[in-house]
C-alpha cells in the first residue's frame, strides 16, 4: 500500500493528515491525489464514507502551499451542512498554511459573506444558490483566477432534482477562468458522466472503484416489509429495540418530506426519545443546532429528509433507518452510506410496504446486492400499534395549527421568485396541468366503466344461454 508521502505530498501536509487519523491512503486517494498534483482534471467515484473529501482538500493545499494567494479554490457543494464539513477538513489541514477560508451558503446573512469574500480567502466553499446571488449582485470579489473548481457530490450539482442548480452553475462557470484544473467526485458519477466531461476538459483522469457491489462490505442492509398502515409502530418499535440493546448507538431515519420529517419527531418525542429533526423547511441556525446537538450525540436520534442523505460524516451513526423506501436506488446508496464509513460497521433497515417491492428490485440491481429479511417481533407491535396511531394523529392536529403547510408555500413562492419565476403564473399552469389530468383520469374510469359493464352484459348472457341450454336439455329428457 502506498504513503501519502510517496504519492506526492508534502511531510507537513502528511503529518498534519496523520494527526487526523488518516494516516494511509485509501484507494481513492492513492488513484486521484498524483494526477491532481500533476495538474490534470479528475473525477473520482468511489463508494460512501471512503475518503473522497480528502481526496481533493490534500492535493490543494499543497498546491496552495506553493503559491499561496487568495483565491485559490472554489469548492461547490449541494447543502449547506456539507459545506461546512468540508471546511472544517480545509481548516484542520490547512492549519500550518494559515488557511483562509470563507463559507457562502443560503440562510446566512449576505453582508457579512460578500466582506468576507473581499478579503481573498484562499479557499471558498459554496452552495451554487447563494454564491450565484453574490456573483449577480456584487463586485467585491472575483473568481477569475480559481486554480481549482471542485464539484463535491458533482452528479447532484448537475442533476435536476427537486433543487435545480443548472441556471446557478451557469453563472458561476462563466466567473471562473477556462484555465483552471476541476475536480469532480461523488459515489455516484455514472449517470451524469457525460455532463461531467464537458466540464473537465483538461485530459481528466477518471477514477471509479472497481468493486461489483456498490455498498461498503461492513454495511449490514435489511428491509423490513410493513403495511402502509402500521409502519409508525415498526419504527417506534425498532427504536425503542436499538435503545434498550444498544445505548450509545446514533440512528438516523430517513423521510420523504419535510411535514412527514417534523410529525415523526413531535411523535417520537412523545415516547420519549431523544430526536431532533432536519429539512430544509428549518431556519438555518436550527439546521446548524440540531446537528450539532446530534454530532455531539446530545441527541441520539436525527429525523431527516434527504437533506441529510449526502456526504454527511458522522462517526457514531450505528444504523440509518429508511421510513420510506427511497425512489432512486441512487438515494438508497447516498442514505445507508451514512453509516459503515471509513471501515466501521453499520446497519441499514428499510421499511418496505406493499406498493414499494419493485422499489427494492431497483435498489438491488443497482447495487448488486439481495437485501435480507429483518425479523421483528409482531406481537410487541401490535401492542403498541393503537398507541402511537394516536400519537400520531395528536401531531398531525398540533402542525396544522402551526401554518406548516401554509409557511411551505410561503418558501415556496420565495424559491420560484428566485428561480426568476412568476409564482401565481405557475400555479396558473398547475391548475390547468391537474384540470386535464382529472378530465383524462375521468375519461379512463369512463371507458373503464364501460368495459366492465360489456362484460358483465356478456357474462349475463352467457350464463343465460347457459341456463336455456340446460332447460332445453332437461325438457327433452323429460319426454
Ligand atoms: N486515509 C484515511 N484513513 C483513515 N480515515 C480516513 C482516510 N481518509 C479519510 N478518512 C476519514 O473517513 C471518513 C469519511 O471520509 P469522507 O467524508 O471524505 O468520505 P466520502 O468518500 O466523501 O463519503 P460520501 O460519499 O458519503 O460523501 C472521514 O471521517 C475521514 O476523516
Amino acid at each position: 500500500m502506498s504513503s501519502f508521502r510517496g504519492l506526492g505530498l508534502a511531510a507537513w501536509l502528511t503529518e498534519q493528515a496523520q494527526q487526523l487519523g488518516i494516516g494511509r491512503p485509501t484507494p481513492v486517494q492513492a488513484a486521484c491525489i498524483p494526477p491532481i498534483l500533476q495538474g490534470r482534471d479528475c473525477m473520482g467515484c468511489a463508494k460512501t464514507g471512503s475518503g473522497k473529501t480528502a481526496a481533493f482538500v490534500l492535493p490543494v493545499l499543497q498546491k496552495l502551499s506553493e503559491d499561496p494567494y487568495g483565491i485559490f479554490c472554489l469548492v461547490l457543494t449541494p447543502t449547506r451542512e456539507l459545506a461546512y464539513q468540508i471546511a472544517e477538513q480545509f481548516r484542520v489541514l490547512g492549519k500550518p498554511l494559515g488557511l483562509k477560508d470563507c463559507i457562502i451558503i443560503g440562510g446566512m446573512d449576505m453582508v457579512a459573506q460578500a466582506l468576507e469574500l473581499s478579503r481573498k480567502p484562499h479557499v471558498v466553499i459554496a452552495t451554487p444558490g447563494r454564491l450565484s446571488d453574490h456573483l449577480r449582485s456584487s463586485s467585491t470579489f472575483s473568481l477569475r483566477k480559481i486554480k481549482f473548481l471542485v464539484l463535491d457530490e458533482a452528479d447532484r450539482l448537475l442533476e435536476q432534482g427537486c433543487t435545480d442548480f443548472t441556471k446557478d452553475l451557469e453563472v458561476i462557470l462563466g466567473a471562473v477562468p477556462a484555465t483552471r484544473q476541476t475536480l469532480l467526485f461523488s459515489a455516484t458519477l455514472t449517470d451524469t458522466l457525460n455532463e461531467l466531461k464537458s466540464l473537465a476538459m483538461n485530459k481528466p483522469f477518471f477514477w471509479e472503484s472497481q468493486a461489483e457491489v456498490r455498498t461498503v462490505d461492513e454495511l449490514v442492509q435489511r428491509y423490513l416489509l410493513v403495511p402502509e398502515k402500521v409502519k409508525d409502530a415498526y419504527l417506534v418499535h425498532l427504536i425503542q429495540t436499538f435503545q434498550d440493546e444498544h445505548e450509545d448507538w446514533s440512528i438516523i431515519i430517513f423521510t420523504s418530506t419535510c411535514k412527514n420529517c417534523q410529525i415523526l419527531n413531535m411523535m417520537l418525542k412523545k415516547f420519549n426519545f431523544p430526536s431532533v429533526a432536519l429539512h430544509s423547511m428549518m431556519k438555518q441556525k436550527q439546521r446548524f443546532a440540531a446537528l450539532a446537538k446530534f454530532k455531539s450525540s446530545i441527541f441520539k436520534i436525527l429525523i431527516a429528509t434527504d437533506v441529510a442523505a449526502r456526504g454527511l460524516d458522522i462517526p457514531t451513526v450505528q444504523v440509518v433507518i429508511n421510513h420510506n423506501t427511497p425512489g432512486l436506488p441512487k438515494i438508497y446508496l447516498h442514505r445507508v452510506g451514512r453509516t459503515a464509513r471509513a471501515g466501521r460497521h453499520g446497519l441499514a433497515i428499510t421499511l418496505v410496504t406493499q406498493y414499494d417491492i419493485h422499489l427494492v428490485h431497483a435498489i438491488e440491481e443497482q447495487i448488486k446486492t439481495k437485501l435480507q429479511e429483518f425479523l421483528v417481533e409482531e406481537r410487541a407491535v401490535l401492542g403498541i400499534l393503537t398507541q402511537v396511531n394516536v400519537a400520531r394523529r395528536e401531531c398531525e392536529i398540533k402542525l396544522e395549527a402551526t401554518d406548516f403547510d401554509e409557511k411551505k408555500e410561503i418558501n415556496k413562492r420565495k424559491q420560484m421568485i428566485l428561480e426568476g419565476k412568476d409564482p401565481d403564473l405557475e400555479a396558473k399552469r398547475k391548475a390547468e396541468l391537474a384540470k386535464i389530468k382529472k378530465k383524462n383520469k375521468q375519461f379512463r374510469e369512463r371507458v373503464q366503466q364501460t368495459l366492465q359493464e360489456k362484460k358483465q352484459l356478456q357474462l349475463k348472457r352467457k350464463l343465460q344461454k347457459k341456463a336455456r341450454r340446460q332447460q332445453r336439455r332437461a325438457a327433452k329428457r323429460s319426454l
